[in-house]
């Protein structure tokens, strides 16, 4: 017999139900995480569990930029624009993870806003904060993709600590698919340091993409 106890899970899967959106109809999953209390979700298209490679999209909580409509960065836009790429490829899934702020929270997302507006960028305002630059972690990714059969994805991100991250956890990652959307004068130098500190991949032109912000 092992010696070793099977570890803990990190979340309980939930419930679903219909999420009708301008784009398509989806899935939405719900999972409740032990350690945190939080409900981090799925929102999911067509068969996503039949073993080809899913299109997927690990979105971190912007609560500025997803709901607020904030221009200070890009991710309301990355959001739309990824499901709206989901719905024209019939399939696939956006992880909804609420590790808002680069995982410090909205609070201190707001009062690193403000060291900005006094002249530091977003990784010097996190480091002042006495934060880590990016302080996300990505381990629930592992039993969200797991409640669905996903072994393998074609990711929508700029990020390579991303593709890292899903693969150390045995994610293969098969594809990157860029979004780039919604460089504007409010995020740009954001932009430009994500690219610099943050080793984000920004090198198609961006100005290529439309100026609507859309795919
Ligand atoms: N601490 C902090 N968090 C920010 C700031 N701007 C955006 N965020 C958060 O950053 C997260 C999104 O990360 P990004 O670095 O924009 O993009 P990414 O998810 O790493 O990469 P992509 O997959 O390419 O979008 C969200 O949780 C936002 O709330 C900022 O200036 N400071
Ligand atoms: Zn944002």
């Amino acid at each position: 017999m092992s010696n070793h106890p099977t570890p803990a899970p990190l979340l309980d899967y939930v419930t679903s139900c219909a999420l009708p959106t301008p784009w398509a109809q989806f899935t939405l999953h719900a999972f409740v995480e032990h350690a945190t209390g939080k409900e981090h979700l799925v929102m999911a298209l067509g068969d996503i569990g039949n073993g080809e490679p899913v299109l997927a999209r690990v979105h971190s909580e912007c609560l500025t930029g997803d709901v607020l409509f904030s221009q200070r960065c890009d991710c309301g836009a990355q959001l739309e624009g990824a499901l709206k790429r989901i719905a024209a490829e019939g399939r696939g899934a956006l992880l909804y993870l609420r590790q808002e702020g680069r995982g410090i929270g909205l609070i201190n997302k707001m009062r690193a806003y403000r060291l900005q507006e006094a002249g530091v960028d977003t990784v010097e305002a996190n480091l002042q904060l006495g934060f880590h630059a990016d302080a996300r972690n990505y381990e629930l990714c592992l039993p969200m993709l797991e409640q669905f059969g996903i072994r393998q994805v074609k990711l929508m991100t700029n990020n390579p600590r991303k593709i890292d991250a899903l693969t150390r956890l045995g994610i293969e990652v098969t594809e990157r698919v860029p979004l780039l959307v919604n460089r504007n004068a409010f995020n740009n130098s954001y932009l430009d340091t994500k690219q610099a500190k943050l080793g984000h991949m920004m090198g198609t032109p961006v100005a290529a993409v439309a100026e609507d912000g859309q795919l």
